[in-house]
């Protein structure tokens, strides 16, 4: 674990190191994040991920029907479906995702602080189609190792950045899609400014995706300016799930 991680970043990679597998015969085809956000472009909509949590550690604190918010961001048009499976600080689990899984037909993000292969067997075997691989508590020797595990299962890898220092390893490794968190997962800071300004050092040969702090069809408009193709939305639509129909 790199030596800078501290508090609440520090417990949750532990929790998530000694989380044990779920396994299940995978009953789910595989459904492209990637194809999915390409094809949203194309129909001039914008792609947005939605994402269901519970809570968090910047405040958030909802408990909605999972299935009936699924349910209805799918009508609505998302290009995929965001599930927190963070247990401790985002009120997530796997079960949440497998019923997910079981009740849409778009692609599935399984959000959680994957460390371990046991992490990507479980996102497997429930049904995801994508998982994300945060820079920030990896090393460059794990992530590589982890993206090449997932990508053996054929799943889509967000690989997130929150710098210029981590957007260099995402680009010098060649990941296919990037995801440019607003927030800093160490301060907690939220900066759309720094989103764009990392969004804009990435090249165009790689599906971008803007994360957090995004509200309005303004937030998507400046971010998609700077280069974003997709839009991971979770509080916003939490608090209020009809604002999909004047985002999307
Ligand atoms: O609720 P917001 O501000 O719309 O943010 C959603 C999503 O970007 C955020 O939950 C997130 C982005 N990367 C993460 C990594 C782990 C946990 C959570 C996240």
């Amino acid at each position: 674990m790199p030596r800078f991680l501290q508090g609440w970043l520090a417990d949750v990679i532990r929790f998530s190191q000694q989380r044990p597998e779920v396994y299940k015969t995978r009953q789910r085809p595989i459904y492209s994040l990637k194809r999915n956000i390409m094809v949203k472009k194309s129909e001039g909509k914008n792609p947005i991920i939605a994402e269901f949590k519970r809570k968090s550690p910047s405040g958030l604190n909802v408990n909605s029907d999972i299935i009936e918010y699924v349910k209805f961001m799918e009508a609505n048009d998302v290009a995929g479906i965001s599930v927190l499976t963070e247990e401790k600080f985002f009120g997530g689990s796997y079960t949440d995702l497998e019923r997910v899984a079981e009740n849409v037909s778009v692609p599935v993000l399984m959000k959680d602080f994957v460390v371990t292969e046991k992490q990507i067997n479980t996102a497997y075997s429930l049904g995801a189609d994508a998982v994300l691989l945060i820079v920030r508590i990896l090393t460059e020797r794990e992530l590589i190792s982890l993206y090449k595990y997932a990508k053996s299962y054929k799943l889509d890898v967000i690989v997130e950045v929150t710098n210029e220092e981590e957007v260099e390893i995402a680009l010098r490794n060649n990941f296919d899609i990037i995801g440019v968190n607003s927030r800093d997962l160490s301060s907690l800071d939220l900066s759309l400014e720094k989103a764009e300004r990392l969004l804009k050092l990435i090249p165009s040969d790689r599906i971008k995706i803007a994360e957090s702090g995004i509200r309005t069809r303004d937030d998507i408009h400046r971010l998609k300016n700077a280069g974003a193709d997709a839009f991971l939305i979770g509080t916003t639509l939490m608090q209020d799930p009809n604002k999909i129909k004047e985002l999307i």
